[in-house]
């Protein structure tokens, strides 16, 4: 969905394991630095959208549309925001959108433009590894003793997959830097961090897989005020680097970042409308 137009950090072996590094927290022999490649930089200034176009969806076995007609377009590196009545598809949709469920009609699809806005191509459909999830309260699908293990459950475990798993490490230290996890104790029990830092280790999961978009259903529900504030800062931050699609009801907070926004009605129509704050 994004054009690259930085290098990335590559890691590169032959100095000793800082303490403390991921590579020294993995135990891996190869210890890994980080320094920036001397690609050149491209500079494009075409842009895609995620475009959403017609959806319905009927779960299996019933006779009733959660969504009717679902439209709407949200171009990359930006913020989109769904609110809505409890009960009227959101969460339905963002399903859609992840993969986890398929339309039972319409299309999702990533279209490219021109910098002049004239279509560049045919649309392709979103492809559903380049998007991340986080549900509402990540933190209760935590499933082990500390943080490490819990951002690196599900890497291979085989041993020939040194390669991914050092592309995976050097993902997972730029995430850490992105949500600001780097001062937690790796050995630390993610059930032993507060309200907000647990939100972070959740968005942090999502991001060593550099998702073009990102879907976050109700992130700031169940926090106090202060991680509400920084959770939502946090979100300002990843939105230079990535898509945000939000579900929420706390508008207020999320009022500021918003790029473009739609209500849902019952019955599953999605209107564009700003916020009511
Ligand atoms: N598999 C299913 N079969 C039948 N009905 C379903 C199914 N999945 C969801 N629904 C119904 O579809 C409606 C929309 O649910 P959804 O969770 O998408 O709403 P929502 O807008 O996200 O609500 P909330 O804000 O409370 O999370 C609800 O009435 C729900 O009960």
């Amino acid at each position: 969905m994004s054009v690259s137009t930085f290098s990335s950090p590559a890691p590169v072996s032959g100095v000793a394991n800082p303490p403390g590094s991921f590579s020294a927290a993995i135990g891996w022999k190869q210890p890994l630095r980080f320094r920036r490649t001397k690609k050149p930089r491209v500079i494009s200034c075409d842009y895609s959208c995620l475009e959403v176009r017609d959806v319905c969806y009927r779960p299996p076995g019933t006779q009733l549309n959660i969504l009717n007609g679902v439209n709407f377009s949200l171009r990359e590196k930006s913020f989109g925001l769904i609110f809505g009545k409890s009960g009227s598809g959101k969460t339905t949709l963002l399903q859609l959108l992840a993969g986890l469920n398929k339309p039972t009609s319409g299309s999702i699809c990533i279209q490219r433009y021109e910098d002049d806005g004239q279509p560049k191509a045919v649309p392709e459909l979103l492809p559903t590894e380049k998007v991340g999830i986080v549900f509402q309260f990540p933190e209760r699908f935590f499933v082990a003793d500390n943080v490490l293990d819990e951002i690196t459950f599900g890497w291979p475990r085989q041993k020939g997959s040194l390669k991914l798993k050092e592309h995976l490490t050097s993902n997972l230290q730029r995430a850490f830097n992105w949500v600001g996890l780097d001062s937690i104790p790796l050995d630390k029990d993610p059930q032993l961090l507060s309200g907000g830092y647990k939100r972070r280790l959740a968005l942090a999961i999502q991001l060593v897989q550099t998702p073009d978009l990102l879907i976050l259903d109700e992130p700031l529900a169940g926090l106090d005020w202060k991680a509400r504030a920084d959770v939502a800062k946090l979100l300002k931050h990843l939105k230079k680097e990535l898509t945000l699609l939000v579900v929420s009801h706390d508008l207020r907070e999320l009022a500021a970042l918003v790029d473009q926004s739609w209500r849902m009605e019952t019955g599953g129509v999605l209107l564009a409308e700003r916020p009511p704050v």
